[in-house]
């Protein structure tokens, strides 16, 4: 258990640049509109990217104990992140271990107050800092974001194969960039192929829990410093991830039921 946290959740991709960090923001937005209390923890050690998404690029932390971090609050999310600690011009050059060995000092030396979910944005791959990360962390439930392309899906199922390994439940995928509809036209192509969120998701029975499209607005608003659930909270984007926010916390409850009955009938033997 991490001090002040109830769970925590990872949000992986496997491949780099589909839309993990963006995606991350918004379901943080997402749950915290639900009423719950909610922190993002930028585990992107070499490309944080939290900051700006919630337009904190120039924030930097305190420790008024010298021991903790206090989170920066931001649209009502605690947030930390390598980038309230280094210089944005300074090249991260770390080895392995010391990667990992930042990230836990962010995630258990952070005073994270109260929060309900934590959601780890995790540095894309599959390699040994991810695994590191996901064995050494309590994390409740992971969530893998994918786009419908051929070689994020291979690396999205070897996210989830990673993920089963440490036994972490895997409570959804999410098909990010399946469709774009022309501005201009108005016609609608599947740029990145598709279907392959939905194949992913039975082949390794997890819930598919939605698809965004490829829009500008969606690209325009993280960039802004105000992800698309506060910048459109009527827009179709906004209403996914409220969608996809209910059902993690659908698929959270009944993954920790469960795991509960377990123990108790093991401690019934
Ligand atoms: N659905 C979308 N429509 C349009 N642009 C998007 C969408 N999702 C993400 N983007 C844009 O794609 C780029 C990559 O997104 P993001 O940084 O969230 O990906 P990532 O998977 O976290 O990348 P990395 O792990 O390599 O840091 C960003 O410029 C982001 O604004």
């Amino acid at each position: 258990m991490i001090k002040g946290v109830k769970h925590i959740i990872a949000v992986a991709s496997g491949k780099g640049g589909v839309g993990k960090s963006t995606v991350t923001a918004n379901l943080a937005l997402a749950l915290a509109a639900s009423g719950a209390k909610v922190g993002v923890l930028d585990a992107d050690i070499y490309g944080p990217s939290q900051a700006l998404l919630f337009g904190v690029g120039d924030a930097r932390v305190q420790s008024p104990d010298q021991k903790h971090f206090q989170p920066i609050e931001a649209l009502g999310i605690q947030l930390m992140s390598m980038a309230f600690l280094v210089d944005e011009h300074t090249p991260m050059v770390w080895r392995g271990p010391m990667v990992s060995g930042a990230f836990q000092q962010l995630l258990t030396q952070t005073a994270w107050q109260d929060l309900d979910y934590l959601l780890i944005d995790m540095p894309p791959g599959t390699g040994d800092i991810q695994l590191t990360l996901a064995q050494r962390v309590p994390v409740s439930g992971a969530v893998i974001v994918t786009t419908p392309q051929d070689l994020a899906l291979l690396d999205a199922r070897k996210g989830i194969e990673m993920f089963r390994k440490v036994k972490v439940p895997v409570l959804g995928i999410i098909e990010n960039m399946s469709l774009h509809t022309c501005s201009q036209c108005g016609h609608t192509e599947a740029i990145f192929g598709s279907g392959g969120g939905e194949q992913v998701a039975e082949t390794y029975q997890a819930p598919l829990l939605g698809q965004l499209p490829l829009a500008m607005s969606i690209r325009l608003q993280a960039d802004q410093g105000c992800p698309s659930v506060l910048a459109e909270p009527e827009g179709l984007a906004a209403d996914t991830f409220h969608h996809m926010a209910a059902q993690i916390v659908a698929e959270l409850t009944q993954k920790t039921q469960a795991a509960t009955k377990v123990q108790i009938q093991f401690s019934d033997d």
